[in-house]
């Protein structure tokens, strides 16, 4: 007999859940908030998106060129349950799970079908969901304390107590069994950074999202690369979470242990994106031996793996027989009538049920219900209460905090490793080797000249490229967080632009700094601060400009290819290779937008400017023919130097040169938060 509600005026929304005994007595036990009972439903979902080379045609071509990933799939992800999603490579499990997770691109990718949310048409609020990927996008300098605790802040509202975040943190890692690890850095493979290993990052990563408790949790594959008993473990806390919290997850899993599917309350299995099953894994078996073409399960043998054989020797069969790929296989074939039974059965039931006034969840969590076991009743909210809730769950201040925060810890790392350190200390070696105590005469003018230019040169190569692969990095992470509701663009950007004022600029600054005593430039104090100033203005100038190549250019590749160029050609507009008045009129304009040009200016103005260069002959010093000043006077006034390297008019200004860096680096800044804004959704 079907669960009866506790009142017969309840609404139709109230829903009765069965438990086992032991579920039940951890429910009361279970101290943390209840997560609003989220019921997704799809309803024969076709996913077709536009391959990327099509997306360059017209847009007639686009549309015919779609690929079908995904055919009439209908599958439910239920509240108290732990399904699994399996299949063989390439079947569209993930496609799947970014439709589920309304995380896709483009809405017109779903070409046909609906999405329901507690009986209401609609996509899941994004707050509601949590997703785990198979790449996790794990900031490499930060512990897996600190990850886990950011991750739940940004998702936890203000009203929560920093002590009440801190202790869902505490017990997150103590139930995924991360306590041991909780200071360890995450480390990078990729920068050779030793941290946890890759067992342990996949659980901060179901950690990250598990902490403020979803009410949709869906996992890619979130037991590749664990160990048996890891993956048990894993499996085994999903399993208490979905049915102790009432949290509806999904996991995506090729080939599990039968002790692990024989945990799964639903399972919907795919091959080349059509549906094969989708019901209870008990009744899997004997559905699929009551096909003919089927062979029955060998003694032996784990169900999960007789599951794939079966459907690679469907595959082959399709393919032998019909020689494409494209034709729908026996399985398939078969799933399909068997669901217009289903169907057909389906609607019959609800009428039954509309007499009698009941809900219940869907035909797969019928068969977990038992009358005489002890019930939980929670409500199942409509869609529109789901909907009602600011758009970000912590506000802006916030969330600009946590995430300056995060890229400090985050940069902690990255600003002194070995590499920048190497490089600071190879410049400055060469800066002193060459140009060691340079005599103050007008026999090294030129020498002078040229050292300040190789210091810019030197310098925004480095900054410009190293700008653009850390952007690359932080993009994907923003577009993740971002189409997950975390954070805007705006608190991001701000965020970024701190940690930028600070980070990368302050090794090329300490260079600088060194290199100008050791070099023998003026030696006022005021003369050095005016020289640091300028130098650090004009390195984050650089970075700016660096910033808005990658925010241009998503291509990684194709922006570091493209950047050395372009930082030369600004630096070639900085007058010291051509004077400005003798460049062609048609390029010279470009100059105004060079930040080496103002920098470069502003640096001899710092130099020459306002005194007389002491005369060669009179110290002693006649070895070097005066090449700058074509007066040839001496002593030489700074003034001349400057006209005759085509620094004129309002260049002769120190502080034009420095209001300009203020304002081209403002300007860089603002136009990619505008780029980044219109494009990284
Ligand atoms: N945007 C897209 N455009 C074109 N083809 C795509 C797109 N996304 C996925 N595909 C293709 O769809 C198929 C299913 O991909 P998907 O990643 O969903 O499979 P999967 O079952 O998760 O595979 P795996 O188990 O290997 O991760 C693959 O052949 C993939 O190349």
């Amino acid at each position: 007999m079907p669960p009866q509600p506790k009142h017969q005026e309840d609404s139709a929304e109230d829903v009765i859940m069965a438990v086992d005994d032991e579920v039940t007595a951890k429910a009361k036990n279970d101290k943390s908030p209840e997560v609003p009972l989220v019921r997704l439903d799809l309803k024969n979902i076709t996913y077709a998106p536009i391959t990327r080379s099509a997306t360059s045609t017209s847009n007639k071509n686009a549309e015919s060129s779609r690929t079908t990933i995904l055919s009439n799939i209908t599958t439910s992800i239920s509240p108290y349950q732990l399904s699994a999603w399996m299949g063989a490579s390439g079947s569209g499990k993930t496609s799947l799970l970014s439709v589920a997770a309304n995380l896709y691109d483009d809405p017109n990718d779903i070409t046909s079908g609906e999405m329901i949310i507690n009986d209401d048409a609609g996509i899941v609020p994004k707050r509601l969901v949590g997703v785990v990927w198979q790449d996790d996008l794990l900031l490499s300098n930060l512990t897996v304390e600190e990850t886990i605790y950011f991750s739940a802040r940004l998702k936890t509202g203000c009203h929560v107590p920093d002590e009440q975040v801190r202790q869902n943190v505490q017990n997150v890692m103590e139930e995924l069994g991360l306590l041991h690890v909780r200071n360890s850095l995450i480390g990078s493979s990729t920068s050779g950074q030793r941290g946890i290993s890759g067992g342990e990052r996949k659980r901060v990563a179901v950690a990250s999202e598990l902490v403020v408790r979803p009410s949709l949790l869906l996992l890619d594959e979130p037991t590749s690369g664990l160990d048996a008993t890891t993956a048990w473990s894993l499996i085994v806390t999903l399993r208490d979470l979905a049915r102790q919290g009432g949290l509806a997850i999904a996991v995506v899993i090729h080939q599990p242990r039968t002790e692990i599917f024989n945990m799964f309350d639903h399972l919907l299995l795919l091959n080349h994106g059509h549906m094969v099953y989708d019901g209870p894994p008990k009744q899997l078996r004997n559905y699929l031996e009551s096909i003919p073409s089927v062979t029955p399960l060998p003694p032996e043998t784990g169900i999960a793996d007789w599951l794939m054989d079966t459907i690679k020797a469907d595959d082959d069969a399709t393919r032998d027989d019909n020689g494409n790929d494209d034709t729908i296989s026996t399985l398939a074939s078969h799933w399909c009538q068997h669901q217009k039974v289903l169907t057909q059965n389906d609607n019959s039931h609800q009428q039954q049920q509309q007499q009698q006034s009941t809900v219940t969840f869907d035909a797969s969590s019928k068969l977990s219900i038992t009358g005489d076991r002890p019930r939980l009743s929670r409500r199942l909210s409509t869609l529109k209460e789901l909907q009602k809730s600011p758009k970000y769950v912590s506000p802006f201040r916030m969330q600009l905090r946590l995430l300056t925060q995060r890229t400090v810890k985050q940069m902690r790392g990255e600003r002194l490793t070995r590499t920048t350190v190497l490089l600071t200390f190879a410049y400055t070696f060469f800066s002193a080797l060459f140009w060691w105590r340079l005599p103050d005469n007008t026999a090294y003018v030129f020498q002078r000249n040229s050292l300040l230019f190789f210091m810019l040169i030197a310098q925004s190569n480095g900054i410009v490229t190293s700008s653009i692969s850390v952007f690359q990095r932080e993009r994907t992470l923003l577009r993740r967080e971002r189409s997950k509701k975390l954070y805007g663009v705006l608190p991001f950007f701000i965020a970024k632009t701190l940690s930028d004022m600070t980070n990368n600029v302050l090794l090329p600054c300490l260079y600088g700094a060194i290199s100008y005593y050791a070099c023998g430039f003026r030696p006022a104090f005021e003369h050095f601060a005016k020289f640091v100033l300028v130098f650090y203005l004009t390195m984050s100038a650089a970075q700016s400009m660096g910033l808005f190549l990658s925010v241009l250019i998503p291509s990684m590749s194709i922006a570091l290819i493209l950047a050395p160029p372009i930082t030369l050609f600004f630096m070639i507009m900085g007058g010291f290779y051509i004077p400005l008045q003798n460049m062609n009129p048609a390029v010279r304009w470009l100059s105004w937008l060079s930040f080496a040009q103002y920098g470069y200016s502003a640096m001899l103005v710092n130099e020459f400017g306002g005194r007389d260069i002491p005369c060669a002959h009179e110290v002693g010093d006649d070895q070097v023919s005066v090449s700058i000043g074509e007066t040839g006077q001496c002593p030489l006034p700074g003034d001349e130097v400057l006209a005759s390297l085509g620094v004129e008019g309002v260049s002769t200004s120190y502080w034009f040169g420095v209001l300009v860096l203020l304002l081209l680096q403002i300007a860089f800044r603002v136009a990619s938060y505008g780029v980044l804004r219109r494009t990284n959704k």
